[in-house]
């Protein structure tokens, strides 16, 4: 696994209209180990039907699951929607560290989690090949890796 880092900075001085935070997507990346640096909160999660916020806690990091982990797990852990929003009364930062595989590495579900009848719901696929699909296709939403699963269950059965 390797991490790279990101980090968000959202300054107060910008009008939230004017800006679109994160915008909702799921993190394609195994796990997303987040830092909120202040108290002020930003980070969303969609669930239950509506936007909750992740309120930040002094000492604690969230661990977010990406859509690698989800397939790691043939779904047993679930990705989540979640955003960044502004306030236009105070400025927020955090940091994140993205968690995913070596580039090479096939990431293939392992056998006891697909179960006696069960089958497994995504193809073997590298981490580099999610990482140019998101970038080429510019979605990563709760969608993406299906539609990537889809796509490559279509290449492989063309060869
Ligand atoms: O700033 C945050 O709290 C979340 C940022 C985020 O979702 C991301 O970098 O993927
Ligand atoms: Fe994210």
């Amino acid at each position: 696994m390797h991490t790279p880092l990101g980090a968000t900075t959202i300054p107060h001085a910008t009008p939230p209209e004017l800006t679109q935070g994160t915008g909702p997507h799921t993190d394609p990346v195994a796990l997303t180990i987040l830092h909120q640096e202040d108290k002020e909160e930003g980070l969303e999660v969609f669930t239950g039907g509506k936007w909750q916020s992740v309120r930040p806690v002094l000492g604690a990091f969230v661990v977010n699951i990406g859509d690698t982990f989800m397939a790691m797990t043939n779904d047993i852990y679930k990705s989540c929607v979640h955003r960044a929003v502004v306030n236009r009364h105070s400025s927020r930062q955090s940091i994140a560290f993205f968690v995913c595989p070596w580039h090479d590495k096939v990431i293939r579900a392992h056998d006891s989690l697909i179960g006696p009848n069960g089958k497994r719901l995504y193809p073997e696929f590298t981490w580099s090949q999610l990482e140019v699909f998101t970038q080429d296709s510019r979605r990563v939403d709760d969608k993406t890796i299906k539609y990537f699963a889809h796509c490559l269950s279509e290449s492989s059965s063309a060869e």
